[in-house]
């Protein structure tokens, strides 16, 4: 066992039918994301191996001890793959790809931004997105099915507009050409398929410089889509500074003041930074939220009376509505965002086991030593399924187990409710609390307003697609619904 490489052969994990594709097509491209991955987490554990492809041994990882080994030390980053993506997508010299000391400094300059008082201060502001939101479900409120995503992506592209760029993207009026563009792009680079696994796998072995030259090509298709969406996002960065200089815009919450040492010419990759990693993943959770409460009408009556109730006193105080927050929390646990993220170590180090692991060769072992460059996943979704963690319903949505007084819940590895939904560690989502608030303040808005039904034939299931989509027994990615208006 003396050499790491032969030790992670003798990990235990589900038999590999391919050599090209390993499990990655049971893990990345399964109908219903964890339809094998839950599976195999029972079968093998919390630290299991897969095979990735051409044979390539990767790890899963959902052991809390590991995961918070991996978040918080410093010796893993994205792979060369994701690296490449994410430069091409933003731009170098993003937040999602930068390490060490740079990855330090750019977050302490937009932290601020996001702190707690500051995403307060932008109450009214998602306020009044909501309510537009209402009045857009307010046209499409009928007898009939009609799809809701599309209007809780644009909500959550306006809301980031008029928050935090103090640009009207105008989205939800449907005038929004970065809208558009980003719907195309985010459906290109993210509708996922056998071809994709093989270039995500290629990619890491062609050297930066061809990538970089390559990427600057006519291409047609992604490329020039993703040219053509940085060139739109880099001149609104311009309009944006040019703007903020003309008024003294030297507001606490302004991010751009947050951003004064960076060259105007990088403003754009943090502009697209923040747009991708927010819109995605906000209107993937509204959706999922909108669709559970649509699914559960005894909860979705009680939720609308906390809201009733709430009201009459004025504003609603958020934090003290508990069934919204349990709504909100169990969203986060069974639907995540991002339901797992890959990781590769920059260093050999050793990961440590909260519990011992027996090898195929019936040796029990306390940590793993791993080479750098070994790649593994942080099981997020799976980490939320954990029944030692979780309790013996942890695969059970259900809300109310955040009302019980003894939760069953694991280490705070994530900044909210113990949950791993926006990672941790110095990487931790930056938008968290402006997610959370986002989520209450939309809720609150729109089940005030309208009741939510699902049609009997009911065919969503949560697909990956970079990020955690609903799909339809067609492939549609839709969420058919019956908004009607509540007669008060
Ligand atoms: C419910 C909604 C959201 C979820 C589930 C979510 C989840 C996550 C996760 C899991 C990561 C870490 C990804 C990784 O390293 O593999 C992340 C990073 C990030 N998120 Fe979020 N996010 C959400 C909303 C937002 C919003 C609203 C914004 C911006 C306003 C945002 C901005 C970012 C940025 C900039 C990063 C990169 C942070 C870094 O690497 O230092 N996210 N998010």
């Amino acid at each position: 066992l003396r050499s790491s490489r032969k030790l992670l052969l003798l990990i235990p994990g589900p038999k590999c039918t391919s050599w090209i594709y390993g499990n990655m097509l049971e893990l990345l491209l399964s109908k219903e994301y964890g339809e094998h991955e839950f599976q195999w987490q029972e079968t093998h554990g919390q630290v299991y191996s897969i095979k990735g492809c051409f044979g390539e041994t990767r790890l899963m990882v959902s052991d809390p001890a590991t995961v918070k080994y991996v978040l918080n030390t410093g010796f893993f980053a994205f792979g060369p793959a994701h690296e490449k993506v994410g430069n091409m997508l933003f731009g170098h010299g993003n937040v999602f790809v930068a390490r060490g000391d740079h990855h330090r400094r750019l977050r302490n300059m937009m932290n601020p931004s996001f702190s707690s008082k500051n995403v307060r201060a932008l109450l009214p502001i998602l306020r009044e997105i909501g309510g537009k939101l209402g009045d857009c479900w307010d046209a499409l409120a009928s007898p009939g099915y009609v799809d809701i995503t599309r209007t809780l992506n644009d909500a959550a592209l306006d809301a980031m507009g008029d928050a935090i760029f103090e640009h009207s993207f105008n989205a939800l009026a449907g005038k929004s050409e970065l809208a558009t563009m980003h719907r195309e792009m985010v459906d290109l680079v993210s509708s996922p398929t056998e071809v994709m696994q093989l270039v995500d796998a290629v990619l890491a072995f062609i050297p930066n410089s061809v990538f970089r030259l390559a990427c600057d090509l006519p291409i047609p298709g992604l490329l020039q889509l993703i040219q053509k969406y940085k060139k739109i996002t880099d001149a609104l960065s311009f309009d944006w500074v040019a703007e903020k200089r003309g008024n003294d815009g030297s507001g606490a919450t302004d991010f751009l003041s947050s951003l004064g040492d960076v060259p105007d010419e990088e403003l754009g990759i943090h502009l697209r930074t923040i747009l991708i990693a927010g819109q995605e993943t906000m209107g993937g959770t509204l959706s999922w939220a909108f669709y559970k409460l649509a699914q559960m009408q005894e909860f979705q009556r009680e939720l609308r009376q906390e809201i009733q109730h709430e009201r009459l006193k004025g504003q609603p105080d958020y934090n003290n509505m508990p069934l919204l927050n349990a709504l909100i929390n169990e969203v986060l646990r069974m639907y995540c965002g991002f339901p797992l993220s890959e990781r590769v170590a920059t260093e050999d180090c050793i990961l440590p086991l909260s519990q011992a692991l027996t090898t195929t060769t019936g040796i029990q072992i306390s940590e793993i030593p791993i080479k750098k460059g070994q790649c593994l996943y942080v099981a997020i979704a799976a980490y939320h399924r954990l029944e030692s963690i979780w309790g013996p319903d942890a695969g059970e949505f259900k809300p109310s187990r955040w009302l019980e007084k003894d939760l069953c819940k694991g280490p705070a590895l994530g900044p909210h409710a113990s949950l791993l939904t926006f990672f941790g560690g110095p990487g931790v989502c930056i938008g968290w609390r402006f997610a959370i608030l986002e989520l209450q303040v939309f809720l609150v808005e729109l089940v005030g307003r309208f009741s939510l039904s699902l049609p009997e034939d009911d065919s969503v299931r949560p697909r990956l697609a970079t990020t955690l989509v609903p799909e339809t027994s067609d492939g549609g990615r839709r969420i058919p619904m019956r908004i009607e208006k509540v007669v008060t």
